[in-house]
């Protein structure tokens, strides 16, 4: 198994200085002109998890760029980032989103950072029965090795390929409803219901972190609900 070990660095320093172009240059190549704004001080950190193949870097990078890798499929080595900030009710929200790659042979690197994730994206393949068969032992994981309350959402991924589903959306639900985590359909490759799955943890996160306790308590699974498209509705290729 190859060596591998994970560095963190934090930029610090007066606002303004430039540690964002720092690590936009560090990350991108290049530099925005012009482009100050603040970083935000609410930040929370995600991660993907489900079998290799499922879709976790293609939907991270649908989030991130708007953008489907389709073709050659590069298996995720250890673990990846991305920062992408969204509005949630007039606030910036900072996501720190946590790649980890399926691979059996890379479980004992992605355990080590299960406990710094408030949230967790558990996706599976419609079109890989397998990979649905798998969710039980992911469950499992994450009940020992992430935060008691960390916050969970079941994705069925690749909801495009219709022609070659093998998973019945009624069964996705199914077993989403037995461990009472909200659950829908998503497309990396359209990009069906990515935005919301982010948005949805995003906004269930702040209201945990500021909502005040005399507020109504945000519901994420009836957001889900009201806001979700079924795969059903769409015309896919
Ligand atoms: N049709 C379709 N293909 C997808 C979708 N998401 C991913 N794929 C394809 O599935 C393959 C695997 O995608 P990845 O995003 O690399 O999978 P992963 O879960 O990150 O895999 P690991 O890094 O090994 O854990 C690639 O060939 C993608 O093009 C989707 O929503 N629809």
């Amino acid at each position: 198994m190859p060596l591998m070990c994970s560095l963190q660095t934090i930029l610090v320093g007066d606002s303004g200085v430039g540690k964002t172009s720092l690590l936009v240059q560090f990350d991108q190549g290049k530099f925005i002109p012009g482009s100050f704004s603040a970083t935000v001080g609410i930040g929370f950190t995600v991660m993907l998890l489900g079998d290799s193949g499922v879709g976790k870097t293609c939907f991270l990078l649908q989030f991130k760029d708007g953008a489907f890798l389709s073709g050659t499929f590069i298996a995720t080595v250890g673990i990846d980032f991305r920062n992408k900030v969204v509005a949630v009710d007039g606030v910036k929200v900072k996501l720190q989103i946590w790649d980890t790659a399926g691979q059996e042979r890379f479980r004992s690197v992605t355990h080590a950072y299960y406990r710094d994730a408030q949230a967790l994206l558990l996706l599976y393949d419609i079109t890989s029965k397998m990979s649905f068969d798998n969710i039980r032992a992911w469950l499992t994981e994450i009940h020992e090795y992430a935060q008691k309350d960390v916050v969970i959402m079941l994705l069925g991924n690749k909801a495009d390929v219709s022609s070659e589903r093998a998973v019945r959306t009624e069964d996705g639900a199914s077993l989403a409803r037995e461990y009472g985590v909200p659950f829908m359909e998503t497309s990396a490759k359209t990009g069906m219901n990515v935005e919301l799955a982010f948005l949805a943890i995003a906004k269930e996160l702040k209201q945990r972190a500021v909502q005040p306790l005399d507020e109504p308590h945000f519901q994420i699974h009836d957001y889900i609900e009201s806001q979700k498209k079924k795969s059903s509705c769409c015309a896919f290729s």
